[in-house]
């Protein structure tokens, strides 16, 4: 038997949950690089998850497990099961994946990161799995990928040279970076190719989001730049994600466009990700026959 396995982080639907997410993900050696991170991750996880599940309760819970799940019905076709697993909530990769005898594994990120992708090749690896394995690469470069980005993008507003366009990436420690993580080339070389398929705009820029503890991560950082922006209008789109999640539907649309009321933006929306759209699983179906 074959299947599409699309593999993701997780997402936090419930406190307990929260609490397992922050758990595995900071006891994750590619996420915090220190021999202590055993003793470091049920310290973290036990003093965050409390104080952010308030904030995940206004949203509802991540909807990341929804969507998947029916992106995966939409993929659904004769030659394939089309199933998802997540690297730190359940459905865990090891659950599944050994009732298969051949997978094509597809990170759900488009471009690549130690945190990410490689961390999700290592859930792959820790499976001991013995079938065949495809595995389909970061695809920010892909034409079709980057028409269904410019669709969503336009779609969002109605004059589009009334709008500052803004791609948000998920944040990074600069040491990640500069330990040769390819992760921040590859989101400029994305951010470039989407800019040229948009003049439309006021203006297009790159910032990156949601910032974690101390030390220097990528710059400019979203709050930073927003404050360019006062009596102006900010379309956000969440360069790093394929479908929505806590980062984008509380961080992006509850957080920061508090701050973004604050400084005096007169309108500021945030772009839905691919998501589920018929599109995206006809474009992954494509990926994963080429793999
Ligand atoms: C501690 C460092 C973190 C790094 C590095 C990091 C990289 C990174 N994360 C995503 C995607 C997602 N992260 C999500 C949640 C989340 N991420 C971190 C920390 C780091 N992420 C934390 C602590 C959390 C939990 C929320 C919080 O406590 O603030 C999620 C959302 C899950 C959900 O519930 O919906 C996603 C998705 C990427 C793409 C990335 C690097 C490129
Ligand atoms: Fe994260
Ligand atoms: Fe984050």
């Amino acid at each position: 038997m074959k299947a599409i396995i699309l593999h993701n982080m997780g997402g936090a639907r419930s406190e307990k949950e929260l609490k397992e997410f922050l758990y595995n993900m900071f006891k994750d050696k590619r996420i915090i690089n220190s021999p202590i991170r055993h003793i470091l991750a049920p310290l973290i996880s036990n003093i965050r998850y409390k104080k952010v599940w308030k904030n995940y309760e206004t949203i509802g819970g991540s909807r990341l497990h929804k969507v998947t799940e029916s992106l995966c019905e939409k993929m659904k076709n004769e030659k394939y099961d089309v199933i998802y697993a997540m690297r730190y909530t359940a459905p865990y990769l090891k659950d599944s994946i050994h009732k298969y005898d051949e997978i094509i594994f597809i990170p759900m990120y488009p471009h690549y990161s130690f945190t990410t992708v490689e961390s999700a090749l290592d859930d792959l690896k820790n499976t001991n799995f013995k079938g065949k394995v495809k595995i389909v690469k970061p695809f920010y470069q892909n034409e079709e990928f980057n028409e269904i980005l410019k669709e969503n993008i336009l779609n969002s507003v109605e004059n589009p040279s009334e709008w500052n366009l803004i791609f948000s990436a998920h944040g990074l420690p600069k040491k990640i970076i500069e330990s040769g993580d390819s992760y921040e080339e590859e989101v400029k070389k994305h951010v470039e190719i989407l800019k040229e398929k948009l003049p439309q705009f006021k203006s297009v820029s790159l910032a990156f989001q949601s910032r974690f503890g101390r030390g220097e991560w990528l710059q400019p950082y979203l709050d930073e730049k927003l404050k360019e922006f006062k009596n102006e209008k900010v379309l956000i789109y969440p360069i790093s994600f394929m479908i929505d999640n806590s980062e984008t539907d509380l961080e992006l649309k509850v957080e920061y466009k508090h701050l973004a009321d604050e400084i005096g933006i007169k309108e500021y929306k945030v772009v839905e990700c691919p998501n589920d759209s018929e599109k995206v699983a006809q474009f992954l179906l494509k990926l994963a026959e080429e793999a």
